[in-house]
């Protein structure tokens, strides 16, 4: 009789500052060991496109339409997608108007505990071992999880980067305040600012996201040993 114990999917948990490189190492490195992809982010920014459209603006009204809300997330490194309550959002999330008014819906208390349980069950059921991204994955979400990785990247850097993803669409007031003044709103409810006990941390200021990849790849690797 094999009495070796069954493996676990592998988790791979990252979290960091805005524009470190999260959602782009995490899909690299889904890809490269074929395991699912999720972007926490993009759960509380369908959340804040919906309370938009909904008028929804004081923390209770925001924490009803969350708590109601139907989310649909794919986990596909090649093609994520999200869904509340039946309308794909996956473009209309990056709009500038979300990323200025996500920090507003991910600070209420109700919707963190909402979709960290959310966020669980996804990770929960990914048989073939996932890879999650976001603020709290390594303190709150998968907090066990074999690898955990803090991706840091100096202000300047990650600023430079945003603007060089927005192009001509935003002025760099406009993307410092995104990238800079979200991290302060949303540090006063995650700790993503420095690593907990045990957590990695990778300073991607001056690797590529290759790089970076290859280093996170090489942890799963270790931890897999
Ligand atoms: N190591 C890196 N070096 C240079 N550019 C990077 C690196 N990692 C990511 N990027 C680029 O920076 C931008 C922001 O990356 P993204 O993955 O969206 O960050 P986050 O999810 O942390 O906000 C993207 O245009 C991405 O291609
Ligand atoms: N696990 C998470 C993930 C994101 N958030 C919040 C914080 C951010 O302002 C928004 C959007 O996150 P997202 O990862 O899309 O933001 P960036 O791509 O890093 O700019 O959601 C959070 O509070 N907890």
């Amino acid at each position: 009789m094999n009495t070796e114990p069954t493996p676990q999917p592998l988790v791979v948990a990252i979290d960091g500052p805005s524009g470190s490189g999260k959602s782009s190492t995490a899909r690299g490195v889904a890809r490269r060991l074929g395991l699912d992809f999720l972007d926490t982010g993009a759960m509380y920014r369908a959340c804040a496109w919906e309370a938009a459209r909904t008028g929804a603006e004081t923390p209770e009204q925001i924490a009803a339409v969350v708590t109601a809300a139907e989310l649909q997330v794919t986990t596909d490194p090649d093609d994520p997608r999200i869904s509340i309550n039946g309308t794909d959002v996956t473009r209309e999330i990056r709009d500038p108007e979300v990323s200025a008014t996500v920090s507003r819906v991910a600070t209420v208390p109700e919707v963190r505990v909402d979709l960290v349980l959310r966020q669980q069950q996804i990770i929960g059921e990914a048989t073939r071992g996932i890879v999650a991204e976001g603020r709290d994955i390594t303190t709150v979400v998968a907090p066990h999880a074999p690898v955990r990785v803090l991706l840091v990247a100096d202000p300047d850097a990650r600023v430079a980067r945003r603007q060089a993803e927005l192009g001509e669409k935003v002025d760099t007031a406009q993307v410092t305040d995104q990238v800079i003044r979200r991290d302060r709103d949303d540090s006063t409810v995650a700790t993503f600012t420095e690593a907990a006990e045990g957590v990695t941390v990778v300073d991607s200021t001056h690797l590529s996201l290759d790089e970076v990849v290859d280093r996170i790849v090489r942890l799963a690797e270790e931890a897999a040993r």
